[in-house]
């Protein structure tokens, strides 16, 4: 078959025969599922059902009697379903709630193809919990950012988003006592509202830590915090105690807190989620085993609240091994919180490429993965659709096949120029947490022979150059299709600083090339002329640098840093010093 179901189903039984929905189809909803994501979602598929008909959709629960006959075939797993479509009809049986709104997604994929397939579906997550936690310092996220996230995320199957951005003051200090101002607690109740559409648990987190008090009056504040926060709709905690010093990092009076919240106000309504918690010590290289923080937390907090956890590292890929140091600590399976693609360590980076590194034996280890991403909402997601594909089904998880699908899904009318510009903008550089990603790795033996052989013997290697030039003119011609789109313009507004810069270094490289064919052949005033125009482009990346992105922490627009820019500028100075010989 030529489409890939995504997330990628633990089992699709397909056939080259189709079937296409007859006008007159019948509609059967079980009971359980009225005005639930799911009926909505199959509401819109099929708008016009008949009370007869000799095609029959059935959508149902586990129990409901419309779908009694494939009972057996449900998965066991949470959120499992079996999808079947054949001649007669098609049925969808979910083992809960969350099972059949999936089940329904995946109808809608197999539904846009050109021609439905007869196939038998069985599918279940292998992550309980599966999504993002919106925990970064920088701009917050905007309200249509949000909505489009939450959107994506019943799209693909991801069922968590945790609301955290550090610079919201009314999540963080000083206003975390403070109800929201109507307008946002507005924006607030809607999102709500639209993660239930999507089956997506909107957590609300509050991050107390930097100015907590262990008083009355401050426990009453949160607790008080929480209750407005319940009355918006939200039915999903959690309190983060990281990146803090002082009192609220005692490990006792959280631990006190928590189970105090759990009792009292999850366990109190009856209809909240599980606790989440994050600890002080939230990765392995920042535990004092010998302070015994761990072991609190692990000892005295109730075993239903879940623990955040991002592994070896602040940054760092999650193995077996990082499992088994964290789990008999927290005498539970951690939550991966896992700091990918969030770049606010490296703001004037954009991180775009390929998800991988994580172990695909974890699934039994962890209660969730969670990505942190970028300030860029849009772009973030060339990264969450992986994320969502790996921790769905870990078995199946093929990383640079999920990247490439990611990037047609952002961008299906300019996929390849996406892919180039992703290709080239993923590694970090040098940063406080020492973690890289691969970058330019396809033309990366072409810039090495070419620079080998210049730099060694002044020669230029003619394969090497005439691929990187090629590189160069797919950059150039990427940047302006990607620039000049209309496709996806949240993507492409936030990409632009970078796909400017992106351009003027495909233009340079191309400009640099020609420096060094025309000094091995002898043609000053070709030199000359490209050597001129180089350095005009050094200006301009050099301006768009001081230009754009002017954070407070890294500002600038940094793009192909990992070899192409080194590469390029290391052959400028070659071609400048053999000149002046
Ligand atoms: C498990 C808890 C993780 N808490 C974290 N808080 C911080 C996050 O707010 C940052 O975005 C991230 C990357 O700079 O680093 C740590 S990770």
């Amino acid at each position: 078959q030529d489409f890939h179901l995504q997330p990628t189903p633990q089992k699709y039984v397909g056939s080259e025969d189709s079937v296409s929905i007859p006008a007159k189809y019948s509609l059967q909803v079980g009971a359980a599922l009225q005005g639930s994501a799911a009926e909505q979602l199959v509401a819109g598929l099929f708008p016009d059902a008949a009370v007869t008909a000799d095609f029959s959709v059935s959508i149902g629960m586990k129990g409901d009697k419309s779908i009694r006959k494939y009972a057996a075939r449900i998965p066991k797993q949470a959120e499992g379903y079996y999808l079947k479509i054949d001649k007669e009809g098609i049925v969808v049986a979910g083992a809960d709630r969350r099972g059949v709104f999936y089940g329904v997604q995946t109808l809608v994929q197999l539904i846009a193809l050109p021609k439905l397939p007869l196939a038998e579906v069985t599918d279940y997550p292998d992550v309980p919990y599966r999504g993002v936690v919106e925990g970064f310092y920088g701009v917050p996220w905007s309200r249509e950012a949000r909505l489009s996230q939450l959107d994506f995320y019943g799209r693909n199957k991801m069922n968590i988003y945790i609301y955290g951005p550090k610079d919201d003051p009314y999540h963080s200090s000083p206003n975390w006592r403070k109800p929201y101002p109507a307008q946002e607690a507005e924006q607030l109740k809607e999102l709500v509202e639209c993660a239930r559409r999507n089956e997506v648990l909107f957590y609300w987190a509050i991050h107390p830590g930097k100015d907590i008090r262990w008083n009355t009056e401050d426990r009453n504040l949160l607790m008080e915090k929480f209750e407005s926060m319940y009355r918006l709709g939200i039915r999903a905690f959690a309190v983060f105690f990281d990146d803090i010093s002082g009192e609220g990092t005692s490990a006792e009076k959280q631990v006190e807190l928590l189970n105090d919240i759990y009792h009292n106000f999850v366990k109190a309504k009856g209809d909240v989620a599980p606790l989440l918690m994050c600890p002080t010590e939230y990765n392995r290289l920042w535990t004092k085993l010998e302070g015994g923080y761990l072991a609190t937390l692990g000892g005295k907090l109730h075993p239903d609240i879940g623990i955040l956890w991002t592994g070896d590292k602040v940054v760092a890929c999650i193995d077996k091994p990082t499992m088994q140091f964290v789990n008999p600590l927290l005498k539970r399976k951690a939550f991966i919180w896992w700091n990918f693609p969030v770049s606010d360590y490296v703001r004037d980076r954009l991180l775009l490429g390929a998800v991988y590194g994580n172990g695909t034996d974890i699934d039994d280890d962890i209660s969730a993965f969670i990505s942190n991403p970028m300030e860029h909402a849009e772009a973030s997601k060339i990264a969450l659709f992986s994320i969502a594909d790996y921790a769905w089904n870990m078995d199946a998880y093929k990383s640079d096949a999920s990247w490439r699908r990611a990037v047609r899904y952002l961008m299906p009318g300019h996929a390849a120029a996406l892919q180039v510009f992703a290709s080239h903008n993923s590694d970090l550089g040098g940063n406080e947490h020492d973690f890289r990603r691969e970058e330019s790795e396809q033309i990366r033996p072409a810039l090495e022979r070419l620079l080998d052989a210049y730099c060694r013997e002044g020669k230029r290697e003619v394969a090497a150059a005439s691929a990187v030039t090629e590189e160069c003119e797919r950059m150039i011609a990427s940047a302006d299709l990607l620039l000049a789109s209309d496709e996806n313009p949240a993507l492409i507004k936030e990409i632009t600083p970078w796909l400017m810069q992106f351009k003027l270094l495909g233009e340079y490289g191309r400009e640099v090339l020609c420096m060094l064919a025309a000094q091995c052949d002898g043609k000053k005033t070709e030199l000359e002329k490209a050597a001129s125009h180089a350095k005009a482009l050094q200006v301009l990346m050099t301006k768009i640098d001081a230009t754009y992105n002017q954070n407070g922490f890294q500002p600038g627009v940094k793009t192909g840093s990992c070899h192409l820019k080194p590469a390029f500028d290391r052959l400028y100075q070659e071609v400048v010093r053999r000149t002046g010989k």
